[in-house]
C-alpha cells in the first residue's frame, strides 16, 4: 500500500488485515515495517504491507528510502511487489494524484483505492471513480477506510489486478507535467460540486497561480504595511502626546536636578520613545495572525517554495523563515524541523535577515522623520513611507536569499530538497484565538519594553550623565558615553554615521530597538529643558541628521545582527561558537557595507 502521508493507508490496512499483523523493521533501518495476511475471495491469502508514506520516487527521508526501493524491488531481503495498492486521499486528490501517476508509471500492476471519499462528501464535492479510471488506466475502488466501506469490492480488484496487468503504458512525465496532470485529472472527475467548495479551488487557482501568486503575495505586503503607517499613525500621535504629557508633568511636579533629569530624559523618553510603537506592532501582528488563521500563510510558504529552491533551500525553510519576521529566536529554534544539517545550518544563518518585530521601531522613526508622506504613482494611491518599508523588508528576503544563494555553494555545500506540503482548508479566523494572540504579542513587547529596555536606557543615562560637564560645556561630549562614541564615531563616520549613532549601536546590541530608546535619551540628555519639543524623537532626527545618514542607518539596520539573544541561540543551536562567530562577522560586515554604499550612492545623487 503506497501514498502520500495521511492517505489512510494504515486505516485501511488494517480494516483489510485485522489482527493478521506482524511488525518489524525493514532490514538495515529503523523503519517500521508493518505487514498482515489479506483473505482473497478465493479463499487464497497474500501478504499485505503498509508502506510509510511518500511524496515522491526521488524523496530523501528514511522512510521515503525504504518506500521507494520497496516499490522498485530494491530492497534486499523484500520480494517485490506483485500489485500496488495506490491509496489516495479523495478530498485532496490534486495533490495526491502527483505521486500517484509517478507510481502507475513503473508500469506494475495497480488497484487504485479512492479513499476518505466520506470527506469529499462533507466538502460537497461528488467524485466520479470511472473518469479516473479511464484517465489513470488502472481500477479505481472508492473507500472509506474508517467505515469499511469498499473493502470487498477493493479486495476483489486486488486479486484481479496481477492477471490484468497495467492498462495501457503510460508515459513517463516530469514532476510539473504530472502535476498539470493531476489538476486536470481532479477537475475532469468532478461529478458535482457546492459552491463553497468550488470557490475554495477558484481561489487556489488565482492565489497558486505562478504568475499571479507572487503578485497577489506582493500587493498584500504592501497593503500590510500600509496600514502600519496609515492606521498607526492617529494612535501613535496620541502615546507620544501622553508621554509628552507625563514627562511635563514630573517637570512640573519635581525640583529641577538629576534626579528629575534621570527619571524624565532617562526612563520616561527611553522607555516612551519604544512604546509609542505598541500600535504598529499590533497592527502588524493582526495581519500576520490573520494570514495564518485563514490558511493563507501556507499557500504563501507554497509560492516561495519556487523562491526557495532557487537558492539551494526547501520549503522546509520556510516556517522558520517566517516566525523569524516576528522575532528570530523562535525561528531559530523552529529549524529543528529541518532534516538536512547543511539546510539547517543555512537557515539558521539567514533567519536574522528576516525583518524582525524590533526592528519595526527603528525602521519607524527613520521614515516618520524623513520621508514625506506623500502619495506617489498612479492614481495617488500608494504612499511612500509604506512603500518605504516594504522596500526594507524585500531588502532583507532579497538579502537572505542571496547569502544563501552563496552560502549553500559555499560554506554549506549541498543539493537542494523539494518538500509538497498539504493546503489547509480556507476558513474565517475566529475571533477569539486573534485576540489572544494579539494581547500575547502586545504584552511581550510591553514587557522587554519594562524590563531590558527600561534597564539599558537606565544605564546608558547614567553614561551619559557622568562625569558631570563643566558649565558651557556639552554634557554628552563630556560624559563617559561621549568618548566611547567619539571612540567609536571613527570606524563609523565612514560610512555616513555620527557621533549619536555611534552611541546607539553599543546598547542596542541588547536589542534593536533599544536604539529607538537610546536615540531619544541622547537627545533628550542634549537638550535644554525648556525646549518644548526635546521629546520629539522625529524633531530632534530632522535637526540632527542628514537624509543620507538616515538611509544607510536603515540600511545598517537591515543587516546588522544586533541581538544578544539571536546569538546566544544560535550557539545553543549549533554546539559552539564558531557559527554564531560566523553570522556576526558576515552580518556586521554586509550591514557595513550597505550602510556605507547607501551612504554615498545617497551623496552623489545629492539628497
Ligand atoms: N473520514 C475518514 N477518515 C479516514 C479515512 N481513512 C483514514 N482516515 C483517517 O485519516 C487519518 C490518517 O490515516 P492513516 O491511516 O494514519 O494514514 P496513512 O496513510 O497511514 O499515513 P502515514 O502513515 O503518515 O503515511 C487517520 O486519522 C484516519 O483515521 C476515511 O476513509 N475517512
Ligand atoms: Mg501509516
Amino acid at each position: 500500500m503506497v501514498g502520500n502521508p495521511n492517505a489512510g493507508k494504515s486505516a485501511l490496512f488494517n480494516a483489510l488485515t485485522g489482527a493478521r499483523q506482524k511488525i518489524a523493521n525493514y532490514p538495515g533501518v529503523t523503519v517500521e515495517r508493518k505487514s498482515g495476511r489479506l483473505a482473497l475471495p478465493d479463499g487464497a491469502s497474500v501478504e499485505l504491507t503498509d508502506l510509510p508514506g511518500s511524496y515522491g520516487l526521488d524523496a530523501t527521508s528514511p522512510d521515503e528510502e525504504v518506500t521507494r526501493r520497496v516499490i522498485l524491488g530494491e530492497l534486499s531481503g523484500v520480494d517485490a511487489p506483485d500489485v500496488l495498492v495506490v491509496v489516495l486521499d479523495a478530498s485532496n486528490l490534486e495533490q495526491h494524484l502527483v505521486f500517484a501517476q509517478e507510481v502507475i508509471a513503473l508500469g506494475k500492476p495497480c488497484v487504485v483505492a479512492l479513499n476518505m471519499v466520506d470527506l469529499a462528501e462533507r466538502d460537497g464535492l461528488v467524485l466520479d471513480p470511472t473518469a479516473l479510471e479511464s484517465a489513470l488506466g488502472v481500477p479505481v475502488i472508492p473507500t472509506v477506510a474508517v467505515r469499511r466501506r469498499g473493502l470487498a469490492e477493493l479486495t476483489a480488484a486486488i486479486a484481479a489486478a496481477p492477471a490484468q496487468g497495467p492498462a495501457h503504458p503510460r508515459a513517463k512525465l516530469d514532476e510539473v507535467e504530472r502535476r498539470m496532470e493531476a489538476r486536470a485529472m481532479a477537475e475532469a472527475m468532478i461529478i458535482s460540486e457546492s459552491v463553497k467548495h468550488r470557490l475554495h479551488s477558484r481561489a487556489d487557482e488565482l492565489l497558486l497561480n505562478p504568475w499571479l501568486g507572487p503578485v497577489f503575495l506582493l500587493g498584500l505586503l504592501f497593503i500590510v504595511f500600509q496600514a502600519v503607517f496609515a492606521w498607526a499613525a492617529p494612535l501613535q500621535d496620541g502615546l507620544e502626546g501622553l508621554v509628552g504629557l507625563l514627562i511635563d508633568a514630573v517637570k512640573g511636579a519635581m525640583p529641577a536636578g538629576l534626579l528629575r533629569d534621570f527619571i524624565t530624559d532617562g526612563a520616561l523618553a527611553g522607555v516612551g520613545a519604544v512604546v509609542v510603537f505598541l500600535p504598529q506592532i499590533i497592527i502588524l501582528f493582526f495581519f500576520i495572525l490573520v494570514l495564518e488563521a485563514t490558511g493563507y500563510m501556507a499557500r504563501a510558504a507554497f509560492i516561495m517554495d519556487r523562491m526557495m529552491a532557487g537558492v539551494g533551500l526547501s520549503g522546509r525553510s520556510f516556517i522558520p523563515l517566517l516566525s523569524s519576521f516576528a522575532c528570530a529566536v523562535p525561528g531559530i529554534m523552529a529549524t529543528r524541523s529541518i532534516t538536512d544539517p547543511k539546510d539547517r545550518l543555512t537557515t539558521i544563518l539567514i533567519a536574522p535577515l528576516m525583518t524582525c518585530s524590533a526592528r519595526l521601531p527603528v525602521y519607524a522613526v527613520i521614515i516618520a522623520a524623513f520621508i514625506p508622506n506623500r502619495p506617489v504613482g498612479p492614481g495617488g494611491v500608494i504612499g511612500l513611507q509604506g512603500l518605504v518599508l516594504l522596500g526594507l523588508y524585500v531588502a532583507g528576503i532579497v538579502g537572505a536569499m542571496v547569502v544563501a544563494l552563496v552560502l549553500r555553494r559555499s560554506v554549506t555545500k549541498g543539493a537542494a530538497s523539494g518538500f509538497i506540503m498539504e493546503m489547509p482548508k480556507y476558513q474565517l479566523p475566529r475571533l477569539r484565538d486573534l485576540g489572544l494572540g494579539l494581547f500575547q504579542r502586545a504584552w511581550i513587547f510591553l514587557r522587554r519594553a519594562g524590563t531590558m529596555i527600561f534597564h539599558v536606557t537606565i544605564i546608558l543615562w547614567l553614561l551619559l550623565n557622568f562625569p558631570r560637564a563643566e558649565v558651557g560645556k556639552d554634557q554628552v561630549d563630556a560624559s563617559f558615553a561621549g568618548h566611547i562614541a567619539n571612540g567609536l564615531a571613527v570606524l563609523v563616520e565612514p560610512i555616513g554615521f555620527n557621533r549619536d549613532i555611534a552611541l546607539a549601536l553599543i546598547p542596542s546590541m541588547a536589542a534593536r530597538e533599544v536604539a529607538v530608546a537610546s536615540l531619544a535619551t541622547t537627545y533628550a540628555v542634549a537638550s535644554d529643558d525648556e525646549d518644548a519639543t526635546a521629546h520629539q524623537l522625529a524633531s530632534q532626527l530632522k535637526t540632527h541628521w542628514s537624509l543620507p545618514t538616515a538611509l544607510a542607518f536603515l540600511a545598517w539596520f537591515v543587516f546588522a545582527p544586533q541581538c544578544i539573544s539571536t546569538i546566544a541561540v544560535t550557539r545553543r543551536e549549533t554546539n559552539g561558537w564558531k557559527w554564531p562567530a560566523f553570522m556576526l562577522a558576515y552580518l556586521f560586515g554586509l550591514a557595513y557595507v550597505f550602510a556605507g554604499i547607501t551612504y554615498w550612492a545617497a551623496l552623489a545623487l545629492g539628497l
